[in-house]
Formats: structure tokens, C-alpha cells, sequence
């Protein structure tokens, strides 16, 4: 059977499936874990990524693979020396160490220069800003950067020996401009001093190289790869009018558009997307994990958590989490924490607690949801994914609280999914067209969800002044 492989490498795991290219049926799967820190030493990855290959038993595939490809977790810098050795640990998407040197660049050119260079505002979670952090934290370790490439191009050179990217991840750097489709070279001249090796960008269709016979004896062809979102929407085959909602670790509304979107605010990224078009997506930094972090302050697990959150009045009793708990990106509080209010004698519960995480990670989507349609971003539906998506509450209150429908796709790794979409279209040149099955739909029920969001909102404004 013609066969491709896919690969999600994002912040809490790698994950592997090869697929059967005439069908998009998964195949076999594998996965390992990756360390829960913002800050990796990207070798780590390999061999996750190794670990989750052998799970999926792809070298035994052989010849059967013609295609492998990499989505992986966006803007991680990965500072290598001329022996193409790590210098540092790569800083991740949400490592906020970076804040002071986003702010200060984003003072120094203005959000309007910034749009207009490279569609995206700084915020810590970009690769240049933790660029220009370790030119100003550690300059003798900066002078030995020959080379910055991100996530997903260091798996590729470990699958192939060649770095190379694509415009969705390069995008995400806030030296590439998603519009003319190259680097922005003066921008890491001016903020991070000169301009080190960068990976060339290979187009969405192409590859950028063979598979190393250590990983298969296939010679199949490896994939430009993918931001983990721009994999997500390819692997989901995401339509006009349809907006993806990620609960994984980082949460995230995004969709694929043709035309890019433009918000010098800085709440949404205007990045690439991963077949030529755009991809307009707001980020948070807490997501899933407020489920899972809730659960251990209660004590439960998260089967229990979603029981108790199921069980609780709608509206959590009035209790609103507001979920910054690790900082958040979007909105740009990098140094807030969390916030619990509404407390009172009679609604403080486990219930209601367990209930008001769940409504706190919806409603801070909710409010990137407004922002994208603000932007003239049409949302028919959601499409709701991730692992978070798999909290029974959270699927049955989403739609309520966002005000649209929403489905949700059989459980799958769409990330990894839209690789091996991708990596069937480099070995072929034909993008496959693969069904997609959804396994519920939701309807906005009742007000609740409304009263909520106000509720929410004002619990927001009143709290953080926005
Ligand atoms: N049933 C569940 N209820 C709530 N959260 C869940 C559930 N299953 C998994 N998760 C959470 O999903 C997150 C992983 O989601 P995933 O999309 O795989 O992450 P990533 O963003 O790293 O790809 C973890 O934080 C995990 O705790
Ligand atoms: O920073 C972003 C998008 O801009 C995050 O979406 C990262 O790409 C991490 O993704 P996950 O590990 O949560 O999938």
C-alpha cells in the first residue's frame, strides 16, 4: 500500500502516523513525550521524534513510504553553531522572556512598519524577539550563531541532512514576509546584529529532500513542512467560512484565507498558511492546561474535572476564570497571572470551579473568535479540535458561548494529518483529497452562553483594563 508519513512535533509531544495515501485512512500511529519546558534543547526532539517512529513502526514500511513531512510547533529559535550544534536551548513559542525586547522593538518601528514588513506585531512568542534577547542577555553566546532555523526545519534536517522550511512556519519568525514571500534580512541586521545561515523556504508542494536510510530505506521524498497550525487547517481541509478552535496545549483560532489579514493591534497574526494562501490566527498561551492544572488543584483527574463540570450550573454558578495563568500572549499580558472572581459562599464548589475553567479557556477563545470576525474574517462554524476537545463539558458549552455552530472532527492528529496531506502532494504532485468525518455538531443553546460572555468580559475589563 502507497503509503505517507506524517509527524506533529508540537510542544507537549511527538506525534507519528503513516497513512494510506489513496484514502487518508491513519494507518498506524506512535508518540513520545517532550519535556514541559518553554525553553528545549531541540535534540530532545530527534529523538522523540525517533521514539514515535519506531512506535508507528515506519521503518518496517520500507518502500512503501514515498512521502514523510513535518508540522511542527511554531517559532522556537534554533540557535546553531557551524557545527550546526545547539547554542542555547530553543526559547518556545511561549517563552515570555523575550517581552521587554518585543516591546522595545515594536516602540522602536511602530506597529504600522511592522504590519507592513511582516504581518505580525512583536510578541515574545516570535523567533526574532528571542533572537534579540540573547543578543542583549548573551553576546558571547549570540557570536556563535551561524545558523537559526525553527522546529520543524531541525526535524527536517535530522530526516534528510538539509535545512530547509516553508513560508507558514517562516512566517512566524518576524523576519519573513508572508506577502512577498522572502526573508527580511535588515529586520535581523537591525535586532539581532548581523544575519546568520537561514533555511531556504521550499514552496508547498515541493520537497527539500530524501529520507537518510537510518530512518527508512525507502528513499522517500521529505515534505517543506508546516507551522503546527497551517498542518492543522491542511489536514482538516478547511473551507471558507470554516474557523478552526485548538484546545491543545496552546490555544488557537485561525482559518485559511486568500487574501491576508492586516491588524497593526497585534491580535492577529497574519501568517502563511501551508498551500500558498494565508492564514489569519490568534494564540493563547493557556489552554488545555488550565483543564489539567484546575483538576490537580482539585485533586481529580480530568475525566472527574469534566464530570464535575458537566454536573455544575451552566454558568459555573457565576464564578468566571479568567485563565492567564502562565501569562498570556493573546491578550499581550506576558507577566499576568490567573484570576478567579465572583466567589461567594454558596457557588465556591469544586463544581463550579471545575465548570469555570472550562468557560474560562472558552470564553478567552471566544474573544479571539470576535477579534478574527472584527477583521472581516467570516465564521460560519467551528471546527473544533485539539486535545482539549476532548473534555465532554468543553464540546457541549462551546458553541453556546462562542454564538456559532460548532463540529467536531473524529478524534484524530489533524497537525500530523495535514503533513502526510502535504507529503502525498510533494511525492505525487496532486494535493489528495481526503474525507473529512465529524463525529458531533453543536448549536448555540438557550442565552446562557451570551450572559456569560458579558459577564466574562466585564469580569475582564475590570480585572486587566481590557
Ligand atoms: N479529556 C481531556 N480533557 C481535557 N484536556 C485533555 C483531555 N485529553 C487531553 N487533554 C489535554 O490536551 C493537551 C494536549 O493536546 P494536544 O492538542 O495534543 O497538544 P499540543 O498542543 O501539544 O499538540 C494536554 O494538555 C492534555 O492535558
Ligand atoms: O505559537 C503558536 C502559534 O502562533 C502555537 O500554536 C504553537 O505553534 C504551539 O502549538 P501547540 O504545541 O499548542 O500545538
Amino acid at each position: 500500500m502507497t503509503t505517507v508519513v506524517g509527524v506533529d512535533s508540537s510542544t507537549q509531544s511527538c506525534k507519528v502516523i503513516s497513512v494510506d495515501l489513496a484514502t487518508g485512512r491513519v494507518e498506524s500511529s506512535g508518540s513520545a513525550p517532550h519535556p514541559d519546558e518553554t525553553a528545549v534543547d531541540p535534540r530532545i526532539w530527534v529523538s522523540a521524534l525517533d521514539s514515535a517512529w519506531g512506535d508507528a513502526g515506519i521503518s518496517d514500511l520500507g518502500a512503501d513510504v514515498v512521502g514523510v513531512s513535518v508540522a511542527a510547533q511554531q517559532h522556537g529559535m534554533v540557535a546553531l553553531n557551524a557545527d550546526n550544534a545547539p547554542v542555547h536551548d530553543a526559547l518556545l513559542w511561549n517563552d515570555v522572556r523575550s517581552a521587554p525586547e518585543a516591546a522595545a522593538m515594536l516602540e522602536e518601528l511602530g506597529a504600522e512598519t511592522w504590519v507592513d514588513a511582516v504581518n505580525v506585531v512583536p510578541v515574545a512568542s516570535f523567533t526574532l524577539t528571542k533572537l534579540a534577547w540573547l543578543a542583549a542577555h548573551r553576546p558571547k553566546v549570540a557570536d556563535s550563531v551561524a545558523r537559526v532555523v525553527l522546529p520543524h526545519d531541525y526535524l527536517n534536517h535530522a530526516l534528510t541532512g538539509e535545512f530547509f522550511t516553508d513560508r507558514s512556519d517562516a512566517s512566524g519568525t518576524a523576519y519573513f514576509s508572508p506577502t512577498s514571500n522572502t526573508y527580511r534580512t535588515d529586520l535581523l541586521e537591525r535586532f539581532f546584529g548581523r544575519v546568520p545561515e537561514l533555511p531556504r523556504v521550499v514552496e508547498p508542494s515541493g520537497h527539500g529532500g530524501t529520507l537518510l536510510t537510518n530512518w527508512s530505506a525507502g528513499g522517500a521524498v521529505v515534505g517543506a513542512g508546516a507551522g503546527d497550525n497551517a498542518g492543522a487547517a491542511l489536514g482538516l481541509g478547511v473551507t471558507p467560512g470554516e474557523v478552526v478552535v485548538s484546545v491543545g496545549t496552546s490555544g488557537t483560532v485561525f482559518t485559511s484565507v486568500v487574501e491576508p489579514s492586516r491588524d497593526p493591534s497585534g491580535g492577529v497574526a497574519g501568517f502563511a498558511d501551508a498551500t500558498g494562501q494565508h492564514l489569519p490566527l490568534l494564540a493563547m498561551i493557556n489552554s488545555a492546561r488550565v483543564m489539567s492544572a484546575t483538576a490537580a488543584m482539585l485533586g481529580v483527574d480530568l475525566s472527574a474535572l469534566d464530570q464535575l463540570a458537566t454536573a455544575a450550573d451552566d454558568d459555573a454558578g457565576g464564578l468566571h476564570f479568567l485563565p492567564y495563568l502562565d501569562g498570556e500572549r493573546t491578550p499581550n499580558l506576558p507577566d499576568s497571572h490567573g484570576t478567579l472572581t465572583g466567589l461567594s459562599r454558596a457557588n465556591m464548589t469544586p463544581g463550579n470551579i471545575a465548570r469555570a475553567s472550562v468557560l474560562g479557556i472558552l470564553n478567552s477563545l471566544a474573544d479571539a473568535l470576535e477579534v478574527l470576525k472584527l477583521h472581516g474574517v467570516r465564521v460560519d462554524r467551528v471546527l473544533l479540535i485539539g486535545g482539549g476537545s476532548k473534555s465532554r463539558s468543553l464540546r457541549q458549552a462551546a458553541a453556546s458561548v462562542f454564538g456559532v455552530p460548532v463540529e467536531v472532527p473524529a478524534a484524530g492528529e489533524y497537525v500530523a494529518l495535514g503533513a502526510a496531506r502535504q507529503a502525498a502532494w510533494a511525492a505525487t504532485g496532486e494535493l489528495p483529497t481526503w474525507k473529512r468525518t465529524i463525529e458531533e455538531s453543536f448549536e448555540p443553546s438557550g442565552d446562557w452562553g451570551a450572559d456569560v460572555r458579558g459577564q466574562y468580559v466585564q469580569a475582564r475589563k475590570a480585572v486587566y483594563g481590557i
